[in-house]
């Protein structure tokens, strides 16, 4: 079987509030970043699958001879996948000889891989393919690089398969699925992320599929399109930490103190909600960025309180309040970035000493531009060139 050549992104995401309480059934507020990984998909005649993944130094190829071992335990194809099937899961695990509590971002990358490659390709004949895969995001640092990988994945062997259709045709420079063919990408990502993550909520994956800056609750997702174009720096203080590991941690907190522990979460709906108030008035005046700002600084004590907080995140809140500027983590935490609210009037010469001071701190930090695209399919004459060279490289 031969497959269709394909090349599509996703972007990564920033949360505003509502990360960790958001898996424990409380409300997130999202949204995309201009930051995208890009993905390139190509049939190949070797009988073999291979997967480059040049950000994690991750470089691996198998024969279609063994994966065909997997197939008879592969359920039937579905459109739409509902729940992780633990038992191939675990069959993966053996074959890849990775162990459950594993972090290493290359086993974890490749098993999100085969399993989202023989669950949409098993009712069929498994096809040779090689694909690479280039993120402008920083991995495993808050901003939602393996939920964008994940979604990737899912929308290139989806559309591979023939699960869902190309959304390309031949006159366009990009393009985006329907409603529908969304709904099933965000659901095998989710799938990705269940397997990089252990527990995820879903609210990176939807904003991977859908973009712009939406309300998460429980899996509902609604977008949310009058709110103003806020101006974000983003700081990643370059401390290395895994979601997996923080989710974990939190829902050992939430077991071990249910009393102390499910009060903060429910104070960190209650920011959620009025965050979304807030960002909805019309006209946003500076007493509203006032309580936004208000909303930054008690979330990031809650944050603290459930245990992903990090000195260097502490680091960032001093140095941008010695500036007027509010500051919280941003993802999972526990080092990773965050993010600081600047206003409309913020005087660039204020942006740029404040970027100078946190450089000082060895950190990354840089003004970022929000509410990119969801999942799409490209042209190569879409891609930039450095970008293109990349993905050919391989
Ligand atoms: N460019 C990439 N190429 C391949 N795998 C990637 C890439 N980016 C991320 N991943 C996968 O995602 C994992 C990192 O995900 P993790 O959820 O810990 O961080 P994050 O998604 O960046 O942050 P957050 O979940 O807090 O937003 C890596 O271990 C790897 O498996
Ligand atoms: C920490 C978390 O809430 C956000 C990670 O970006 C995890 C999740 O929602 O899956
Ligand atoms: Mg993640």
């Amino acid at each position: 079987m031969q497959v269709k050549d394909c090349l599509v992104s996703a972007p990564g995401k920033t949360i505003l509030h509502g990360e960790h309480a958001v898996v424990h059934g409380k409300v997130a507020l999202a949204v995309s970043l201009n930051l995208r990984t890009y993905l390139k998909l190509r049939a190949s005649s070797n009988d073999k699958v291979c997967i480059n993944l040049p950000n994690i130094d991750t470089f691996r190829c198998w024969d279609l001879s063994e994966l065909k071992q997997f197939v008879p335990f592969v359920n039937d194809k579905k459109d739409e996948a509902q729940r992780l099937d633990a038992e191939l899961v675990r069959r993966l695990r053996d074959f890849m000889g990775v162990t459950n509590g594993s972090l290493d971002n290359g086993s974890m990358a490749s098993l999100a891989f085969l399993y989202i490659y023989l669950s949409v390709f098993a009712s069929g004949e498994l096809p040779g393919l090689t694909i690479t895969v280039w993120s402008e995001l920083p991995t495993g640092a808050g901003l939602g690089s393996s939920a964008a990988y994940s979604v990737c994945l899912a929308a290139a062997l989806l559309c591979a398969a023939g699960t869902i259709p190309a959304s390309l045709r031949e006159w366009d420079q990009t393009a985006r699925w329907c409603q529908e063919d969304l709904e099933c990408i965000n659901s095998w990502a989710f799938q990705g992320e269940t397997i990089i993550h252990g527990n995820p909520s879903g609210v990176d994956n939807a904003v991977g599929t859908w973009g712009g800056m939406l309300r998460f609750l429980a899996g509902k997702i609604i977008p949310l399109s009058r709110v103003p174009l806020l101006r974000i720096l983003l700081t990643n203080t370059k401390v290395p930490r895994s979601t997996k590991v923080l989710v974990a941690r939190v829902k050992d907190k939430i077991n071990k103190f249910p009393s102390i522990m499910n009060p903060v979460l429910e104070s960190v709906d209650a920011i959620s909600y009025t965050c979304e108030k807030v960002l909805t008035c019309e006209p946003i005046t500076g007493e509203h960025y006032s309580i936004l700002e208000e909303l930054i600084d008690i979330n990031q004590h809650h944050l603290n309180v459930m245990g992903v907080g990090h000195p260097a995140l502490d680091t960032l809140c001093r140095v941008t309040l010695a500036k007027g500027l509010h500051s919280k983590l941003t993802g999972a935490g526990g080092g990773g970035c965050g993010i600081t609210l600047l206003r409309p009037e913020t005087d660039s010469s204020v942006v740029q000493s404040t970027v100078q001071d946190l450089k000082d701190c060895g950190f990354d930090c840089w003004e970022t531009s929000i509410g990119g695209p969801g999942v799409q399919q490209h042209s190569p004459s879409s891609v930039k060139e450095e970008i293109l060279d990349i993905l050919d490289r391989y």
